[in-house]
């Protein structure tokens, strides 16, 4: 793991499109994988700006996300479909058919994880994955749990979660129970993963990712066996690994 301390969010933030940006230069015509929440938006800002000054081209790039809600429809504003077309997609030269969510609307649970799964192997895989941290450690919508899930599935989310998005909806009744996610083995198919993590709430579950036990119970941990993760974190996360 290669690990970039950054200053603050916007450090982390810069940083992490500096990635991204360069993977897109080497090949434009790069699968990146794609994450939503609070930790990206930053990140994809900057991707806007550095694309508005003309120095990147999203013409021949590809996407697919990690994850949806399920029951909740392409213009409900806290579907991740909405997110991404709001927070990138509607404000670079990104062609629509090249990019993937999962359906949140398929009914069936089975066909939809397999029609996702089907795609990210017809693009060739992912070339680099964006992640975000959950609070509990997950990555996409891998919860803790017992084992860590090999492909695309349904998951029910678990309450911390809930609680933790809430704050997207009128209320907590509002949030979905449920979301189509990327497995942990889709994910650690992806050839090279960019973690960003930001603020001291995260701090005890980023020391769990980076010195704890790989265990499902703390999903994020599985990336300690990946051969290609860069981790950008932030002062305030990275409080807990003063000596790291
Ligand atoms: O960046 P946030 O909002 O803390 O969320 C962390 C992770 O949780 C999710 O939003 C799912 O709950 C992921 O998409 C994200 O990477």
């Amino acid at each position: 793991m290669k690990l970039y301390r950054a200053k603050d969010y916007n450090d982390m933030s810069r940083k992490a499109a500096n990635i991204i940006s360069a993977q897109i230069i080497m090949k434009p015509s790069c699968v990146l994988g794609l994450a939503t929440g609070s930790s990206p938006i930053g990140t994809y800002k900057q991707l806007i700006e550095w694309y508005n000054k003309g120095d990147l081209d999203f013409s021949q790039v590809k996407t697919a996300n990690l994850d949806e809600y399920k029951g909740l429809t392409r213009d409900n504003d806290q579907s991740y479909y909405y997110f991404m077309r709001e927070n990138l997609f509607r404000h670079v030269n990104i062609d629509e058919a090249n990019t993937n969510i999962p359906n949140g609307m398929e009914p069936d649970a089975n066909k939809e994880a397999a029609r996702y799964e089907e795609i990210i192997k017809s693009l060739g895989g992912v070339d680099l994955q964006l992640l975000g941290l959950g609070h509990n450690g997950h990555i996409g919508f891998n919860e803790p749990s017992d084992i860590f899930p090999k492909d695309t599935h349904i998951v029910d989310l678990q309450e911390s979660t809930i609680e933790a998005n809430k704050r997207f909806f009128a209320s907590i009744d509002e949030v979905p129970r449920q979301a189509y996610t990327m497995g942990i083995g889709t994910i650690m198919r992806a050839k090279k993963i960019l973690l960003i993590v930001s603020g001291a709430e995260k701090a005890d579950i980023l020391y769990d990712v980076i010195c704890g036990p790989v265990t499902s119970k703390v999903p994020a941990s599985i990336l300690q066996l990946h051969p290609d993760v860069t981790i950008v974190a932030d002062e305030a996360a990275l409080s807990k690994l003063e000596n790291i």
